[in-house]
């Protein structure tokens, strides 16, 4: 018998205001089971907002927000999530191994504390209470505090933001780690290399909306824009215009293209320039997919 997957968390037509600015408008949005989905979207897209909806820390205007089938404020919901925000209210006075204590005993089958404190880079600030801690080791102490209750499903809202490269490393591992067990992750970032490191699927959201979501591939594909480099006795400006072709540049390595059309205008640089060499032709990264994507917004 095929078992219907269920959603784990679930946008349905969600719309949210806050006075006159709408964050979130009419948003589908769904976690499937054992996925690394990387909400991404300029500042103020509505990513957090989507975030507090899925968790029951606010109320959508218009829509519905369920988690695990369920009102996302029941506990039943909230006991198989972790959560990492922004902003985290811990208590100052509570050391790191006190924290992960308290949160571990909220769950469970929670991992084992002294795992937790190594697999998050932790154990050097175990005995130190959360107020004397520095920005980025607070942000360590709030991924630990995600994680150790070892949830079917974690949200992670801008996990990496001011940690130093090994810090970020450890939360990569950690959070590859947690995919392949089976757990699930929602995660915003600004940082598209993380998505483009982590993420199974993407969701892009612009003013409140999704404008594209998809696997990495899908995504990158949306923009058709490419890139060719080579060695030619060419110049930009016999280059610059041709048909499709939308930039160029030159450097050492040679020239640098986009065109919309690379098959046409790798055709026309060979018949050109027959001693032509190093030919490349490159697919636009997640970066250029983003900027393209967002584009009417960030400008
Ligand atoms: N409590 C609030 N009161 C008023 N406006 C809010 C509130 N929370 C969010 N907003 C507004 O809603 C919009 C979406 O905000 P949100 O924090 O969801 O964006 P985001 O995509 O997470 O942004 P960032 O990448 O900067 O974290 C923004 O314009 C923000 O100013």
């Amino acid at each position: 018998m095929v078992q219907q997957q269920q959603n784990l968390a679930e946008l349905s037509r969600a719309t949210k205001r806050f006075g006159a600015i709408t964050a979130l408008d009419n948003l589908d949005l769904a976690v499937g089971s054992g996925e690394l989905l990387a909400l991404l979207g300029p500042n103020g897209a509505g990513k957090t907002t989507a975030i507090s909806l899925l968790l029951g820390l606010q109320q959508a205007d218009a829509g519905t927000a369920r988690l695990f089938g369920m009102a996302p404020h029941c506990l039943d919901a909230r006991r198989q999530v972790g959560v990492m925000m922004q902003e985290a209210a811990l208590a100052p006075e509570l050391r790191t191994r006190e924290q992960i204590e308290l949160i571990a005993s909220y769950y469970p089958a929670p991992m084992d504390v002294e795992e937790t404190l190594r697999v998050t880079g932790t154990l050097p600030i175990a005995k130190r209470p959360y107020s004397v801690l520095s920005g980025g080791q607070k942000r360590q102490v709030q991924f630990a505090l995600a994680v150790v209750g070892r949830p079917r499903l974690i949200f992670l809202d801008e996990p990496t933001v001011g940690l130093d490269l090994q810090a970020r490393e450890m939360v990569w591992a950690t959070v590859r780690r947690l995919v392949d067990g089976g757990c699930s992750i929602v995660l915003t970032t600004h940082y598209l290399e993380e998505a483009e490191a982590l993420a199974d699927r993407v969701a892009v959201l612009s003013k409140g909306r999704l404008i594209a979501a998809g696997s990495l591939s899908e995504i990158r594909a949306l923009v058709v824009r490419k890139r060719i480099t080579c060695r030619t006795c060419l110049t930009p400006q016999e280059v610059s215009g041709w048909p499709d072709v939308q930039t160029v540049n030159q450097d050492q390595r040679g020239l640098h293209i986009t065109a919309s059309n690379t098959e046409n205008v790798v055709r026309r640089l060979l018949d050109a320039d027959p001693d032509l060499q190093d030919l490349e032709v490159q697919r636009a990264g997640l970066a250029e997919a983003f900027n393209e994507l967002t584009r009417e917004d960030v400008q």
